[in-house]
């Protein structure tokens, strides 16, 4: 089987800094996995190479068997790669609605109307949960209902891989919980990866885990193996985490 996402050697630096280092990443077709690490391990820099945030200073990038290491963002967003946006991109002023159907009409044939965009943004927001709140403004959203209408807005963009950085980040327990449901949701129909610091969340997600420190892969496994791994511990006690 193909991987859905394959990197070779993938580095990037920062002035003198190799912020990610020679990574070798596979990640396959319907996949949850959780990718850890201490602060400044690498794990945004990572996931931006691979959504064309930024541009590797070494390495390539394959999805689905294509080469993309030189495919500008966008194209990489029709190829079918999300990454969920920061809060900081939604539109405060515009209501939820609108704000998925910005992303719903980039998924939609030129010409199609009015009614394909109403239907594929509801669908999107029933699926979050905010559909009794598709006439809200953005900015009016309680915190937690910003991170799902963040969530809403990479789902409308129908992607086969989904990138989600930090998504529990300021979530109430019961908000981890109903989120947990949600991925697992979204997870039969694209595969996930998944930046996260609540080792709960990753426990009861991933299938798999990898973790990074200093820019490279330090350790692959299951939840379980990961929980046992000596360097995986060391590493977390040696460094900060957030
Ligand atoms: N645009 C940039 N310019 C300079 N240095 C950067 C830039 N982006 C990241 N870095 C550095 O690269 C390293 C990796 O940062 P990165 O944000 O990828 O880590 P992270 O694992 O996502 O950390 P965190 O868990 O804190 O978000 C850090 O030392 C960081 O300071």
């Amino acid at each position: 089987m193909t991987p859905l996402l394959m990197t070779r050697g993938l580095s990037r630096d920062f002035g003198g800094l190799r912020a990610v280092d020679g990574v070798d990443f596979t990640l396959n077709q319907g996949e949850i996995r959780a990718l850890i690490g201490p602060n400044g391990a690498g794990k945004t820099t990572f996931v931006s190479l691979v959504c064309g945030r930024i541009a590797p200073s070494a390495g390539t990038i394959a999805f689905n068997g294509s080469d993309i290491t030189r495919l500008p963002a966008h194209r990489r967003v029709r190829l079918g790669i999300a990454y969920t946006f920061q809060i900081t991109s939604i539109f405060a002023n515009l209501p939820v609605y609108d704000n998925v159907a910005l992303p719903v009409q980039r998924t939609l044939e030129d010409g199609r109307g009015g009614g394909a965009v109403r239907a594929g943004v509801m669908e999107v927001l029933e699926k979050v949960g905010l559909a009794d709140r598709a006439a809200t403004p953005a900015g009016q959203l309680a915190y937690g209902h910003q991170r799902l209408l963040e969530m809403a807005i990479g789902l409308a963009l129908k992607p086969r891989l989904l990138i989600l950085d930090e998504p529990t980040q300021g979530l109430a327990d019961g908000e981890i919980e109903s989120f947990i449901r949600l991925v697992r949701e979204i997870a039969r129909e694209a595969t996930v990866l998944i930046i996260e610091h609540n080792m709960k969340v990753v426990m009861e997600l991933a299938g798999r885990v990898t973790v990074m420190e200093a820019g490279k892969i330090l350790a692959e496994g299951t939840p379980a193996e990961i929980r046992e791994n000596q360097a995986v511990q060391a590493a977390y006690l040696g460094t900060a985490h957030g």
